[in-house]
């Protein structure tokens, strides 16, 4: 495929979401329809397909419409490209442009279109986040950078970086987070690499990582999951310490990843559909939640959210608090986790804790933020007394 057919199909998946359907979705459709595309075909129309998804509205502002093609132009315009080269309607590229598309915008953006939020969104931003929603919501329009966490159970970091570039992939150490390494090329070989296949890495995003550093585990403790869904946290504590970790999650449909993926890291990991009248040293609620700290790689969720939505959210990540709290053992600690950077999903939730259970402290909280150091993500911790 030529660039310029790559943006035609780009436009074609995008004008699918617009109807409503769920990119990933949107692209798979395209893909099978598309036999004759390579995969750096493939590779280069996701790229533009969630680029564009990302920048929607901000891109169809650049573009003059909220369709495909505007997306694509805005887009394009925005990063500097010469749409004369890319909108011939020769062979597969786009039809060429008309006069009012060849005018770029001349008025600015209001400020949600510019951060690419909807709305009742960047309200909330705004309300939440201080001075911090601005860099927030555009980090959130900027491709994810990948890391992966080295499982200390079968290498360093050093031996990683070493195995990876062996391979092709090149990485670096996390600046501040310790066994993060940050994908700086051949990201696309990763999967099949061995350093993935074999356990000395896994892909997990350094602000979780930072978290899960913060459990104060201990050799011969006990830890309970309890929305465990594939594993990536309930590995990493593994990883951490010689401790008995138990998964649990409302779905067992989700676990089941869980026994070949601890397996490959070298620990083992129970799994419990019911955890019962069991208690634990550590008890940890990866509560399900709108991902706002994770938009640049699910841009569809910024689309979805509705203010109903996440009030459902909060109570559910309430409800799943209390319940969790029953598996705290004497003096053991709970801690719960978002990947969202809103106060009604964090410090809201901490606060509605707190009063219903008074008994309880928080004795540590972590906030991190959508950049280049990793997500959003919130952390707290309860002890008793
Ligand atoms: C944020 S995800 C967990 C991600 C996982 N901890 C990881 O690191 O890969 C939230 C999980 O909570 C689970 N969940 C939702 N409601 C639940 C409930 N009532 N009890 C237990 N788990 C629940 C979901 O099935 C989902 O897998």
């Amino acid at each position: 495929m030529t660039p310029a057919a790559r943006v035609a199909a780009a436009i074609g998946v995008i004008d699918d979401c617009l109807a409503g359907m769920p990119v990933e979705k949107a692209l798979l459709r395209w893909s099978r329809g598309s036999r004759y595309a390579g995969s750096k075909d493939r590779a280069a129309v996701r790229d533009h397909v969630f680029d564009g998804w990302r920048r929607r509205r901000s891109a169809a502002h650049a573009g003059g419409a909220q369709t495909g093609r505007g997306i694509m132009i805005g887009l394009l315009r925005e990063d500097g490209a010469d749409l004369d080269l890319v909108f011939t309607g020769q062979g597969h590229a786009p039809a060429a442009l008309s006069s009012a598309e060849e005018a770029a915008p001349t008025d600015p953006p209001p400020a949600a279109v510019a951060h690419d939020l909807p709305d009742w969104l960047w309200q909330r931003f705004e309300a939440d986040l201080g001075p911090r929603a601005g860099p927030a919501a555009l980090a959130l329009r900027r491709r994810a950078p990948v890391y992966l966490r080295v499982n200390p159970r079968r290498a360093d970091a050093a031996t990683a970086i070493e195995a990876l570039a062996q391979e092709g992939i090149a990485a670096a150490a996390h600046e501040t987070v310790e066994g993060a390494l940050r994908v700086i090329s051949g990201e696309r070989a990763l999967s099949r690499s061995r350093a993935f296949t074999d356990g000395p890495v896994e892909l997990q995003d350094a602000s979780s990582q930072a978290a899960m550093l913060r459990l104060p585990l201990r050799d011969g403790q006990s830890v309970l999951d309890y929305c465990a869904g594939g594993g990536g946290k309930a590995l990493a504590l593994a990883g951490r310490a010689e401790v008995a970790v138990t998964a649990h999650d409302i779905s067992a449909a989700r676990m089941r990843d869980i026994p070949a993926r601890a397996a490959r890291a070298g620990v083992r990991i129970e799994l419990a559909e019911d955890p019962g009248a069991a208690r634990y040293d550590h008890v940890l609620v990866d509560a399900p939640c709108s991902g706002s700290g994770t938009w640049r790689r699910d841009p569809d969720g910024k689309w979805r959210l509705t203010p109903e939505a996440l009030r459902d959210l909060a109570q559910l990540q309430a409800r799943l608090l209390d319940e969790a709290l029953a598996h705290v053992a004497p003096g053991g600690s709970l801690s719960y986790a978002t990947c969202s950077v809103l106060h009604e999903e964090n410090d809201a939730i901490v606060t509605g804790f707190l009063e219903r259970h008074p008994h309880w402290r928080l004795c540590d909280r972590m906030q991190r933020w959508p950049d280049e150091a990793g997500d959003g993500f919130f952390l707290a911790r309860f002890e008793q007394g």
